[in-house]
């Protein structure tokens, strides 16, 4: 089914492309920001937040970036909505939790936030875009099939109040038939035809994926790790203009 034409139509598909600055300080992050001046919104994970400190999301909003402040919160309800509520001071777009936390987490980190005035989007991360079908069956143990694992995760996460979920392009299909077009996707493990898939395993094309109904793709190595990020950027931008 194609759902880009119906999401999100004031979009272009380059805006629904998050870049990820996972460098290891403060200064790479910025030399990227201002090699890539096109892109608009920006990813800020563990990496970097955890050397460098939340300066960087004073950074992005100077240069009117739109953020997603990917710390994956796992944890007991209490602390959980205690970090999203901290996290909200920096106005970021976006905030990940683990659905693994369950249905008193993720209904704490909503209810932390509601009385906010522009409160981020809450995602909930399904199961890991580097997780295999093997690893989640011999490994963790899991005794679903990883579609229907991933789909349970991102309904208790709608039941629970969360906007949205992080998922495979693999399972986004299935997601947005079920969740509904309210419902936020935003798809990592995106891998264009021209670039190594390294440590992701459930991968899709940028194209493949706003097809099957994604409304954000976060694409980072393809673009950051390649010999030159602005025309490996503009390469995807056209794929994506072309769909
Ligand atoms: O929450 C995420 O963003 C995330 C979830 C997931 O299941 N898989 C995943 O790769 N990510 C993040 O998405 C980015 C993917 O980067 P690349 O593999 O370089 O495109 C990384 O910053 C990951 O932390």
């Amino acid at each position: 089914m194609d759902f880009s034409l119906i999401y999100r139509p004031n979009m272009t598909n380059s805006d629904r492309i998050i870049v990820p600055l996972d460098v290891p300080d403060l200064e790479s992050a910025i030399a990227l920001l201002d090699l890539l001046p096109e892109v608009n919104f920006w990813k800020v994970g563990l990496e970097l937040f955890v050397s460098s400190g939340a300066e960087i999301l004073g950074i992005l909003q100077e240069r009117q970036k739109k953020s997603f402040l990917d710390l994956k919160f796992h944890d007991i309800p209490n602390t959980v909505a205690g970090a999203c509520r901290s996290a909200s001071r920096y106005r970021v777009d976006l905030l990940t939790l683990h659905a693994t936390a369950g249905r008193q987490a993720m209904t704490a980190a909503k209810a932390a936030i509601s009385d906010l005035l522009s409160p981020p989007k809450l995602l909930a991360i399904t199961v890991l875009t580097s997780l295999n079908a093997r690893e989640l069956a011999l490994d963790l143990k899991i005794p679903l099939e990883l579609s229907e694992y991933a789909l349970n995760l991102a309904l208790l996460a709608k039941e629970s109040g969360i906007d949205g979920a992080v998922c495979s392009p693999q399972e986004v299909a299935q997601l947005r038939r079920v969740c509904g077009e309210d419902f936020l996707l935003v798809c990592p493990g995106v891998r264009p035809s021209w670039s190594s898939k390294g440590d992701q395993s459930r991968v899709m094309t940028p194209a493949q994926a706003l097809k099957a109904g994604a409304d954000y793709l976060v694409i980072g190595r393809p673009i950051t790790g390649a010999e030159e990020p602005k025309v490996a950027w503009a390469k995807i931008c056209q794929e994506l203009a072309d769909i």
